[in-house]
């Protein structure tokens, strides 16, 4: 990330989808695909079988659900989970608001971006690098945790409830989670706190805006990448998001109420690969605009280093001891040039 400056508030703007799409002028060529991209298949039985957790058997340990849990992240490195114990009223708010956010007038939305942070705050990715091709999409990016981290000015004040829903979200989505490392553990036949992480809450919460694309075989809402964290949760508003799983793309269904996880390369890093991580991209798409809303965890210390537990002869140690601070600086190179940061630790 070195080098790499911010924006100011008009060189912002200038780069924004939003206002891009609002001008309805032609598309800048930074946002075509050069050499296209594959197509990606509906899967509607996987994501209503296989892939779909029922989070309520998980929390009384069901064997099948354990198998099913365990079968999906070694697998896949995603799955949607229903009955989690969020009410959809709630996510339903969540969305809508975060659409009213997105809505409000640039200037104001302006005022939520770090002067000094490329990553806080309101923006859009990739827009500091002019030889990269794009994303059509922009975001809302704040830090929840550690604490020296959190920027308070770039957190909405309007509209009223955003702040306080985004904290009631991530207290929620702890809960979730706190419940889910305990059923992955059991699912790895490991006592139920070998897998913990996030006891503080989510670290980051990203809210992401896909303006409505009048060339989605061209453009990508974002380019295909794993998630730099230990585990992702998301809530989409429609569907756009897509899998890549044995050289094939997949749809993922739209189930309303469901909550999408999928693990990060650090998740990966800490089971010894034996759950993957997921790469994952999303559609542009001609009809309307697309929010979703994204809480990251994180691993609770600093050095992440696979599990004793899930190393052995057959599954010998894939990653190296390594701690954040190493790791960090190659997030933002990774994905600016497609590659994954963790593979740079490979034993
Ligand atoms: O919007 C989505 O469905 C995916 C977003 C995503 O992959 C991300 O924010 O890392
Ligand atoms: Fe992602």
């Amino acid at each position: 990330m070195a080098g790499v400056a911010p924006l100011t508030k008009q060189e912002l703007a200038s780069k924004l989808v939003q206002e891009i799409a609002k001008k309805g002028d032609e598309i800048p060529e930074v946002f075509f695909r050069k050499d296209g991209f594959p197509e990606a298949i509906d899967a509607p039985d996987l994501w209503r079988g296989d892939l779909l957790i029922d989070f309520s058997l998980l929390s009384s340990y069901s064997e099948p659900e354990l198998a099913k849990l365990r079968s999906a992240l070694s697998k896949w490195g995603c799955f949607q989970v229903i009955n989690h114990g969020i009410e959809v009223s709630f996510l339903e708010e969540l969305i809508e608001i975060s659409k009213q956010f997105f809505a409000l007038p640039l200037e104001e939305k302006l005022g939520y971006s770090a002067a000094d942070d490329i990553y806080q705050g309101y923006g859009t990715d990739a827009a500091y690098s002019g030889s990269q091709t794009r994303n059509w999409n922009d975001r809302l990016f704040l830090f929840l945790h550690p604490k020296e981290k959190l920027r308070l000015e770039c957190w909405p004040q309007k509209p009223d409830k955003f702040r306080e829903m985004i904290e009631e979200y991530s207290k929620k989505i702890s809960s979730v989670n706190k419940a889910l490392c305990k059923a992955m553990s059991r699912s790895l036949g490991l006592e139920e706190n070998c897998l913990e992480f996030g006891k503080h809450g989510p670290a980051i919460a990203r809210f992401n805006i896909y303006p409505r694309c009048p060339c989605p075989e061209r453009i990508l809402g974002t380019k295909a990448h794993t998630d730099n964290v230990m585990v992702t949760y998301l809530l989409p508003e429609v569907e756009g998001l897509q899998i890549l799983n044995d050289g094939q793309w997949y749809k993922v269904s739209f189930i309303p109420g469901a909550l999408f996880i999928n693990f990060g390369e650090l998740g990966e890093a800490f089971t010894n690969g034996v759950f993957k991580s997921a790469v994952h991209r999303v559609s542009a798409n001609s009809t309307k605009d697309r929010i979703s809303a994204v809480m990251f965890f994180n691993p609770d210390d600093d050095e992440v280093e696979p599990l004793k537990e899930l190393i052995s002869a057959d599954q010998p140690q894939l990653y190296r001891k390594f701690s954040m601070k190493e790791y960090s600086p190659k997030i933002y190179d990774s994905f600016r040039l497609g590659i994954r940061a963790l593979d740079a630790f490979q034993v």
